[in-house]
C-alpha cells in the first residue's frame, strides 16, 4: 500500500507537559486508520498538527510524498486534508446548503451547490436535504452535513474525532458503511475513537499512544476491546460492578412535569414522571436533543417549574434555585463542560467553588477559604486521577476527558443524596470511562440516588438498575435494564413504538 502521510519526529509541548513527543507513523492510501490513547495521551494536539491549527516544534510531515507543513487549516484542506469535528460547527437557523457554502472557499451558486450537495449525499448513503434547516435536525443528519461538507472538497484523508459519540446504534451502521464506500475509493481515514469495539470491526491499523510517545501498533481485528484498553493504558482493566442492594426510600420523585423549552430549536418536556430510589441508578437513554438538556435544567434548578412537579425526600422544590437545592443534596453535572460546568479560563480551584462554596462550606460570608477549597480540589484531582500539572490550572488547559473526570468528581465528593448526570463519560477514555462508572455505582450502593442521561447504551446497560427512553420530551416508562436488548432500545431511540 502506498503511504499517503507520513510523520517523523513531530513534538509539540505545552507549559509543563510534552503533548507530543516524537510521534512518527504512516497512514496507507485507502486505509482507516485508528489513534487510540486515554485522555491526554495527545490524540487531539496531533491532528491539530495535521490540520494546520497546531505548529509542531520540531519534526515533519509528508503528504503524498510531498513535505507538508500546513500554516492553517486552509491550507491543510487545501492539499486534501478534511477533518470532522466532535463539536459541529453549524448554524441551527440557517439550512444545510447555507452552512455548508460557509465553510467553504469560493463556493458556487446556491443552486449548483444544491444538487451536488444532492448528488454526494445519494452516492453515499448521507440522506439529507439541502433545504432543512440545521435546527431541525438531529444530531446524527447534522453530523451527515458536516461530512458532505467534507466530501466536497474531494479529500484524500478525512480525519473524523468522536465521530459516534451522539449516533444511535443504526445511524453508526450507516456511517461505517459510508466511510467503507469511501475507503473502497482510496480516501484515507483518521479515526479517534474511545469506543474500542468499533475500532474493532472499522480500522486496518491502529496507533497507540500513551503520554504523547507512540506506544504501540496493532491490527484491531486482531485485538479484543479488553487487549485494547489495556494498551493504551498500560496496565490490567477492571470491569465495574455493582455490590448488590436492595432500593430504598424514593428520594427524588417527578409528577408530570412540563417545561417550555426556551431554546426555540429545543425540546419541551411533556408531563415526565418517574421515582428514583435510595440505591438507584436510573438510566435515561435518548438521542441528543430529545428534552436531555431540559430535563438537566429543570432537575438542576436553572429552569424553575410548577413546585409540585419535583420533589426531593417529600419536599416540593420545583422552585427552588439551584443553590438552595444543592444545599439539600440533590447536585448536577451537566453535558457540556466547558463554558457550562466549568469555567474555560478560571483556575480549577476556582471552578469547585463553582458548585461547592455552600455545600462544602468553602468560605464564610462571601469570603472564600482558600486552604479548604485548595485541598477540596486537590481531593477530586486524586480520587478522580485528573491528570493535570496542578490546582492552578485554568480548566481548558485539561485534555477533554480530564476536565470531564474533574466535573464528574466535583460532585461526587461532595456525597450527593441525588446526583444528576448527563453524559457522564462523554469523551473520556476506557479505564477512565470503568472508573467513572465504578465511582457513580458506589455512590448508589452507599444510599444515593442517581440519574444517568447518556447517549452510550453500553454505559446505561452497564450502570442501570431501571432504563427508560427520552424522546421528543416525553420519558417512556422506566422498566428493569436487564433483560432489554441494545437494538431494542435502540430501536426505542430512534422514535419508534416503546413496547
Ligand atoms: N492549549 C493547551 N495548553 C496547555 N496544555 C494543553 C493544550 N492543549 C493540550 N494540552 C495538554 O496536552 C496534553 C495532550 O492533550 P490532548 O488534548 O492532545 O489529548 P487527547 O489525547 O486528545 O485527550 P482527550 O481524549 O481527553 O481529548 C494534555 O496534557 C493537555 O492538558
Amino acid at each position: 500500500m502506498s503511504k499517503l502521510l507520513r510523520l517523523n519526529g513531530l513534538t509539540k509541548a505545552y507549559p509543563g507537559v510534552i503533548a507530543n513527543n516524537a510521534v512518527s507513523f504512516d497512514i496507507g492510501t485507502g486505509e482507516i486508520h485508528a489513534l487510540l490513547g486515554e485522555n491526554g495521551a495527545g490524540k487531539s494536539t496531533l491532528v491539530k498538527m495535521i490540520y494546520g491549527l497546531v505548529k509542531p516544534d520540531s519534526g515533519e510531515m509528508e503528504f503524498a510524498g510531498q513535505p507538508f507543513a500546513p500554516s492553517e487549516p486552509r491550507a491543510a484542506r487545501q492539499s486534501g486534508v478534511a477533518m470532522v469535528f466532535q463539536h459541529f460547527s453549524l448554524f441551527e437557523a440557517l439550512n444545510v446548503a447555507e452552512n455548508i457554502a460557509l465553510g467553504m472557499e469560493n463556493p458556487p451558486r446556491s443552486n449548483i451547490l444544491s444538487k451536488q450537495i444532492r448528488e454526494v449525499s445519494a452516492k453515499y448513503g448521507l440522506t439529507i436535504d439541502p433545504d432543512r434547516l440545521v435546527g431541525d435536525l438531529s444530531a446524527g443528519e447534522r453530523q451527515r452535513v458536516e461530512i458532505i461538507r467534507c466530501l466536497l472538497q474531494d479529500p484524500k484523508l478525512l480525519i473524523m474525532d468522536e465521530p459516534t459519540s451522539v449516533l444511535t446504534p443504526q445511524e453508526v451502521d450507516t456511517l461505517f458503511i459510508t466511510l467503507r464506500k469511501l475507503q473502497a475509493e482510496g480516501t484515507s481515514i483518521l479515526y479517534i475513537s474511545h469506543k474500542l469495539d468499533e475500532i474493532r470491526t472499522l480500522c486496518e491499523h491502529a496507533t497507540v499512544l500513551r503520554g504523547g510517545k507512540v506506544v504501540g501498533t496493532c491490527i484491531p481485528s486482531q485485538e479484543t476491546a479488553k487487549s485494547l484498553a489495556e494498551m493504551m493504558v498500560g496496565a490490567k482493566l477492571q470491569t465495574p460492578k455493582k455490590a448488590a442492594t436492595e432500593l430504598g426510600q424514593p428520594l427524588l420523585k417527578l409528577e408530570n412535569l412540563s417545561l417550555q423549552s426556551k431554546d426555540p430549536f429545543g425540546t419541551s418536556l411533556r408531563n415526565i414522571t418517574f421515582m428514583l430510589r435510595a440505591g438507584e441508578i436510573l438510566g435515561i437513554g435518548g438521542v441528543a436533543g430529545n428534552g436531555q438538556d431540559e430535563l438537566m435544567l429543570a432537575l438542576s434548578g436553572e429552569e424553575l417549574v410548577d413546585a409540585n412537579a419535583i420533589s426531593l425526600k417529600g419536599e416540593f422544590i420545583g422552585q427552588l434555585g439551584p443553590t438552595p437545592r444543592r444545599m439539600r443534596g440533590l447536585l448536577a453535572a451537566p453535558e457540556e463542560r466547558l463554558g457550562h460546568a466549568a469555567a474555560p479560563d478560571m483556575s480549577l480551584t476556582e471552578n469547585s467553588l463553582l458548585t461547592a462554596f455552600y455545600r462544602q462550606r468553602l468560605g464564610r460570608r462571601g469570603f472564600v477559604n482558600k486552604q479548604a477549597s485548595e485541598n477540596f480540589t486537590k481531593a477530586i484531582i486524586q480520587q478522580f486521577d485528573v491528570r493535570t500539572p496542578g490546582i492552578t490550572n485554568t480548566a481548558k488547559s485539561l485534555s477533554g476527558g480530564n476536565l470531564q473526570k474533574f466535573v464528574v468528581g466535583r460532585e461526587i465528593v461532595q456525597n450527593p443524596t441525588v446526583f444528576v448526570v448527563n453524559q457522564p463519560t462523554w469523551g473520556v477514555d476506557a479505564a477512565a470511562a470503568a472508573s467513572i462508572r465504578q465511582a457513580l455505582l458506589e455512590l448508589a450502593s452507599n444510599g444515593a440516588g442517581v440519574l444517568v442521561i447518556s447517549q452510550d447504551l453500553d454505559e446505561l446497560m452497564e450502570v442501570s438498575d431501571n432504563f427508560a427512553v427520552l424522546a421528543e420530551g416525553r420519558l417512556s416508562k422506566p422498566q428493569n435494564a436487564k433483560g432489554v436488548t441494545v437494538e431494542e432500545i435502540g430501536l426505542m431511540m430512534g422514535g419508534s413504538e416503546i413496547a
